[in-house]
């Protein structure tokens, strides 16, 4: 059986944002398949990062389709402005949304594909009545706020279970997951059924301090072979 094909999202959370332009150009000249920008309004989630200035700017540096993960209370406010500013695919929190299938319908109609996404409590059964309607589903594999956490096993079961409603479906959505992803778990999230893997500090933490551009590449490079390349284990 042939490798499941894996694209690799890099969030730029953990990216130097001093040099924001040239991280994304970096991770795009190493393989790179969507970028993913998390958004934090420290009221949904504890931390604070970025808004649709900081996709625009994303926008410019960078042709990869860009994934925008909004960790934010009442998001419909806020949607139309990040497909503006060039998110491909926005990504909304079931627990944040009151009025998914409106949130959903929002997105679509500013242009963008919408996601709806779980925090580790949340079962896989509040998305059945919505899948037929998105194009990607976000499994956190972490409690959302933060980079650099440790992955959370539980998030395994809810791929299998949404992987099977999926194919259900017979549609084609994306199955993402976000959290604790390195060359460790990616074999175990990828035979679980996820096909879009984002990772943050298992790529960008691959760059030292001072490192030219040159140098970040490559070190990138190797951090997103090294995901990529544990899909052939779990084929
Ligand atoms: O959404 C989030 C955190 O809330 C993630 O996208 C993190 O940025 C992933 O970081 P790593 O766990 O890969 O370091």
């Amino acid at each position: 059986m042939s490798p499941p094909h894996v694209l690799i999202a890099p969030s730029i959370l953990s990216a130097d944002f001093g040099h924001l332009a040239a991280e994304v150009q970096a991770v795009e000249s190493a393989g790179a398949d969507w970028i993913h920008v998390d958004v934090m309004d420290g009221r949904f989630v504890p931390n604070i990062t970025l808004g649709p200035v900081i996709v625009r700017a994303v926008r410019a540096a960078t042709r990869l389709p860009i994934d925008v993960h909004l960790m934010i209370v009442e998001p419909e406010r806020y949607v139309a402005e990040f497909a503006e500013a060039g998110a491909d695919r926005i990504t909304v929190h079931v627990e944040a949304s009151p009025h998914l299938h409106r949130t959903v319908q929002q997105i679509r109609a500013a242009g963008a594909l919408p996601g709806v996404t779980l925090n580790p409590h949340t079962s896989e059964e509040a998305l059945r009545h919505i899948l037929p309607d998105v194009d990607l589903v976000l499994v956190m594999s972490v409690n959302p706020g933060f980079g650099g956490q440790r992955f959370i096993p539980g998030a395994l079961d809810k791929l299998r279970a949404l992987r099977r409603m999926i194919d259900a479906t017979g549609r084609d959505i994306a199955l993402e997951v976000d959290g604790g992803i390195a060359p460790a778990t990616a074999p175990d999230v990828i035979a679980a059924g996820a096909r879009v893997l984002v990772a943050g500090s298992a790529v960008f933490g691959a760059a030292r301090p001072g490192d030219t551009h040159e140098a970040r590449v490559d070190s990138y490079a190797r951090a997103i072979r090294a995901l990529r390349s544990t899909a052939d284990g779990a084929a």
